[in-house]
């Protein structure tokens, strides 16, 4: 099957308003022609000067001509704004829908995708890239349908007029057309990627050094880290004089060409008619000193035609590259799980398709068990925790929820069955009773304040100066880490799943606050499933079954005594923990 053009997809779009993206076309060369009568009066007036030279007041019609001119002039212009107003219409439609389809297939998708693609790349395509495709829409494409007629209409009336001035006008075009295409090539297509690469890799390394500039201020490495930075900057500007110098002597040939047609057509034309010139002529050769401008306006807009497909190329194949990301799959007859448990069956993930982040991965949990998973840095719990909550989907194998295939739980019955409560948890910017209200739609405000108070979060309420309705994330007003994870586990206690994820945070700015977010954890996990990814192994000793994942595979399990007892990687772990927690208590004794 052909491929759509990226033009013809982007017009499908507009929907029933597609029709104003043609219609701006055809409005936009109707102005173009249009925008060329008033040459014709002006041939016409100066035609009269010539033929009534001697007295002037025999040229009747001047005032009528230039009045035609003027108003054939504001005609073009008016036409013009009517193909800007279609355009703008069918691009905005564009636009909108464009956001609409990319923001509702990002709700399609696993979780765990969007966060891999990440968000700051995927805000920009949503606003810059769909951007990028209503100016080309809205101005590109009706200007270029504009030089697209005026050249010809030009062609027209250069040879109707006087075919051999329309020859002789015409040669230095041909030759600026021709050094323009060495302008525009392969190789020159091949330069702007590299622009477009220097360009991204600058402001990448702007982006890091200002983000790094706590780190080098604390350590006082300012040259150093100013080096990567300055080193992109030198790689964009040697690109840059490179090819400046490389354009430098087409662009100068192009611009003289294109600019000193009317010096070339008095030379030439004088040359060849040195005996025969006639006033006709010098009328002829007047109007084509002033109409052959255009030429250069048009060529030059023809010129940037190229580089706008260029850009509308490049914000389509990132918009595609967000469309063309596989949704979650969804079963067309959906079960409800049976209890809180978890199972699972050889489950092996890879997010490169070469590294496994799981390996051939089975276990099981019961329902209403306290389980955590722990290890080395890098072994695989949370992607773990991620393919439970089907934030991905494993490569093979399967994920039973309640005994029931992941999979052919419908995605709301998942989402009420599995709550996660993240390590870094991010609220929406609302209020604090929105925030906690989306564990339950329909929850009253007593509901939202029991949840809050069940989750120790009383304090961080009371010091808020509109209690639960102040808004967050503005006028100054935010919340530290533990704060924002003690009102994520009230969205969860209000939400009351049978299952609950929680990535435990790997350190507390202090212990008040570490004190509350753990009973805040023991209440929301009364009576549940829990599974609890731990970088503390404070935390796990009460857990009914330790899971040890190490290389993305299960390297040991069984409770907190066996492991300890069996000489594997947790005890040599726990041995560890004991001394750091004895080191810190002599510390506590000498001080
Ligand atoms: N989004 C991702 N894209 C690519 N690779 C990833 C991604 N997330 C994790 N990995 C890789 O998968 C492997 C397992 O990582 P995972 O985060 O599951 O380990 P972890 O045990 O939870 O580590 P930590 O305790 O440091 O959080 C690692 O090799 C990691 O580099």
């Amino acid at each position: 099957m052909k491929k759509k053009s990226n033009l013809s997809t982007l017009i499908e779009y507009a929907g029933k308003y597609k029709v104003l993206t043609y219609l701006s076309w055809v409005l936009s060369g109707i102005s173009a022609l249009v925008a060329l009568v008033p040459f014709i009066y002006i041939w016409k007036i100066i035609k009269e000067i010539l033929d009534n030279i001697s007295d002037l007041k025999n040229a009747e019609n001047l005032a009528y001509d230039g009045w035609m001119a003027v108003i054939f002039s504001v005609l073009a212009i008016l036409i013009y704004i009517g193909a800007l107003m279609c355009s703008h219409l069918s691009a905005f439609r564009v636009q909108a829908n464009l956001r609409k389809t990319m923001t509702h297939h990002i709700t399609t998708l696993p979780l765990g995708k969007i966060e891999s693609f990440g968000s700051g790349k995927l805000r920009s395509i949503i606003n810059e890239s769909s951007g990028a495709t209503e100016t080309y829409l809205a101005h590109q494409l009706p200007d270029m349908a504009n030089s697209f007629v005026t050249p010809i209409a030009l062609l027209f009336m250069l040879f109707f007029f006087d075919w051999r001035l329309g020859l002789l006008s015409l040669i230095p075009v041909v030759l600026a057309f021709v050094i323009m295409a060495t302008m525009t090539g392969k190789r020159m297509q091949k330069k702007m990627e590299e622009y477009q690469n220097a360009l991204n890799d600058m402001s990448n390394e702007a982006v890091e050094y200002v983000r790094g500039i706590p780190v080098v201020k604390t350590f006082g490495q300012s040259v150093f880290s100013f080096k990567r930075f300055k080193g992109a900057i030198d790689r964009y500007s040697k690109w840059a004089i490179s090819y400046t110098k490389e354009l430098r002597m087409p662009m100068t040939i192009y611009t003289m060409l294109i600019n000193g047609v009317f010096a070339f057509l008095i030379s030439a034309t004088l040359f060849f008619t040195r005996d025969t010139i006639t006033t006709e002529f010098i009328l002829n050769l007047i109007f084509y000193i002033i109409i052959t401008p255009i030429i250069s306006v048009t060529l030059t807009k023809t010129m940037h035609a190229t580089e706008n497909n260029q850009i509308l190329n490049d914000a389509m194949n990132r918009i595609n590259s967000v469309l063309e990301l596989e949704p979650l799959s969804s079963s067309t007859t959906p079960q409800s799980p049976k209890d809180g448990s978890v199972q699972l069956k050889n489950v092996s993930y890879s997010y490169d398709g070469k590294k496994k982040a799981l390996n051939n991965v089975s276990l099981k949990i019961n329902s209403g068990e306290t389980v955590a998973f722990v290890g080395p840095s890098g072994g695989g719990k949370s992607t773990l925790a991620n393919i439970i909550a089907r934030f991905f989907d494993p490569n093979s194998g399967e994920v039973l929820i309640g005994n029931i295939n992941s999979k052919d739980i419908s995605k709301e019955e998942l989402m009420n069955t599995v709550s996660f409560v993240f390590q870094n948890s991010r609220l929406i910017k609302g209020t604090i009773y929105d925030n906690v209200k989306l564990g339950k739609e329909d929850a009253t405000k007593e509901q939202v304040l029991s949840a809050l108070e069940k989750a120790q979060c009383m304090d961080i309420i009371d010091k808020l100066p509109n209690g639960i309705d102040t808004l967050i994330g503005t006028n100054g007003i935010y919340l530290s880490g533990g704060e924002c994870q003690r009102i994520s586990i009230a969205r969860a206690i209000l939400k009351d799943s049978p299952i609950v994820i929680l990535d435990e945070a790997t350190a507390f700015a202090d212990p008040d606050n570490e004190t509350k977010v753990q009973q805040a954890f023991n209440t929301l996990s009364k009576g549940k499933t829990v599974i609890m990814i731990a970088h503390r192994l404070s935390t796990v000793i009460n857990a009914d079954k330790i899971f040890v994942i190490n290389n993305g595979e299960i390297a040991e399990s069984g409770s907190s005594e066996e492991l300890i007892n069996s000489n594997g990687i947790f005890s040599s772990m726990w041995k560890n923990y004991q001394t750091s927690v004895n080191w810190k208590v002599k510390k506590e004794v000498v001080k």
